[in-house]
């Protein structure tokens, strides 16, 4: 049996879903999936209007059910739905009374394992109870965080012998391994639904399940660093200024020529004005791919500049970022080392030995700690906290994905406050 490709249309505006769910059935989707937002923002008319758009396709609605199954699976499927989905977190009771309405009005019931303790065990509950479908689902947030669907997936399938639905990030090669794993059903959200061409992505992902038991290898995973700097390098201050509640950049801190791309973990120097000793010992401190991050306290007197530039980039080092001056402009421009300083002049004083490395700073008016994360761009230049820096980078990504969408269709020729339907959303 081919795999069932799902696509779930996680959008708030149900026009945009439509076009969006055209362009993905052209590209190989089977079914149809009224997203969880998509029903919050338009309720059952939502699945009704899928349903009368796509006739041969089943409408999924994700109804995310935690209680009184029986009239939220009624009324999905009396509007269309061929198969509801509600929450496995919900007590057994609910469960029962949907597969009650599910077999009642015709429609299968997919029960959705997100944020269960014990996944393999409530599927096992799942099946006993009459759930047609069980969803192996780590939800957007999860993913955030590192969560993978796949690692859950293994001993549900052992478990179980339903059909099993799989979603969480999935794109063209998680989704085969998905397969090779055993799953039935692949949904797959962001991944196609904001790709810039959502046909060819959904072709991508079609093609790649339906060869997955001939050609799926399972990747080595990467590290969170790697992974986080890769994602880092994909993504824009702008984007990552977004993912974090639209937080500021550095204030003032201007990159020194355009077209720098700079990411990495800071090491940090507290400096005093007029001396310029620990800045350059940073050099010596700072690993390959680490950037120095420099409180300098004046924009008249520079504790940086091409020496200090040339020797870093021999090491490996990623770049410098001063709040404070910076000089040998010309120079550091030649060599494309990545600098970013809110000033340049051409003094620089004398080495004395005063200041701190890797001490916590203030720089460009943000608090930058060892081993924070630093973005920087033609914008100018971000700080993410370590221990959210993945999560960050992820959203990010989320970001990028949602701009992709938007980008197409201004392309096609609307305006920005067209797509986003901006008047709908202002505060009331
Ligand atoms: O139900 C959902 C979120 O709760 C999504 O529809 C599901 O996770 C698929 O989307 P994505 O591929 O973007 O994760």
């Amino acid at each position: 049996m081919k795999p069932i490709l799902q696509v779930a249309l996680d959008e708030v505006e149900l026009a945009r879903a439509v076009n969006i769910a055209r362009e993905a059935v052209a590209g190989g989707a089977d079914w149809l999936e009224a997203g969880t937002p998509l029903i919050k923002s338009e309720g059952m008319s939502a699945v009704r209007t899928l349903k009368n758009e796509f006739r041969d396709h089943v409408i999924v609605a994700d109804m995310k059910t935690m209680d009184t199954g029986a009239i939220e699976v009624e009324m999905a499927i009396k509007s269309g739905a061929g198969v509801v989905s509600i929450l496995g977190a919900c007590d057994d009771s609910t469960v029962e009374e949907s597969v009650r309405s599910a077999r009642k009005y015709g429609a299968r019931l997919m029960v959705d394992l997100i944020n269960v303790p014990d996944p393999v065990a409530r599927a096992v509950r799942l099946q006993e109870l009459g759930a047609d479908i069980i969803g192996v689902h780590v939800g957007i947030d999860q993913q955030m965080v590192g969560k993978d669907p796949l690692d859950i997936l293994k001993g549900v399938r052992k478990a179980v012998t339903i059909q099993i639905a799989v979603a969480g990030g999935l794109d063209a090669d998680s989704a085969a391994g998905a397969v090779a794993l055993g799953a039935d059903i692949v949904i797959v959200g962001g991944n196609i639904i904001r790709a810039r061409d959502v046909t060819a992505s959904a072709k991508r992902v079609r093609e790649s399940i339906d060869s997955a038991g001939k050609h799926y290898i399972v990747r080595e995973k990467k590290s969170i660093d790697e992974e986080t700097r890769e994602i880092f390098m994909q993504v824009s201050t702008p984007n990552i200024s977004d993912a974090m509640h639209r937080a500021p950049a550095m204030r003032d801190v201007k990159p020194l020529y355009e077209g720098i791309k700079l990411v990495g973990k800071a090491v940090t120097v507290q400096n005093f004005p007029g001396d310029w000793s620990k800045p350059v010992e940073a050099s010596d401190v700072a690993q390959k791919g680490e950037v120095i991050v420099i409180y300098n306290g004046s924009n008249y007197v520079a504790p940086w500049g091409e020496l200090a530039s040339r020797g870093c980039q021999q090491k490996g080092i990623a770049g410098v970022v001063i709040d404070g001056a910076i000089r040998d402009v010309d120079d550091i421009k030649r060599i494309k080392f990545p600098a970013f300083a809110s000033a340049s002049v051409p003094n620089a004083n004398d080495p004395k030995g005063f200041g701190e490395i890797n001490a916590e700073i203030t720089c460009g008016g943000l608090r930058v700690r060892p081993g924070d994360w630093i973005i920087g761009d033609d914008n100018g230049v971000m700080v993410v906290p370590a221990e959210r820096a993945y999560e960050v980078a992820r959203r990010a990504l989320e970001v990028k994905k949602s701009e992709d969408r938007v980008r197409t269709e201004i392309e096609r020729g609307k305006t920005l406050a067209q797509v986003m339907d901006l008047y709908k959303w202002e505060k009331k």
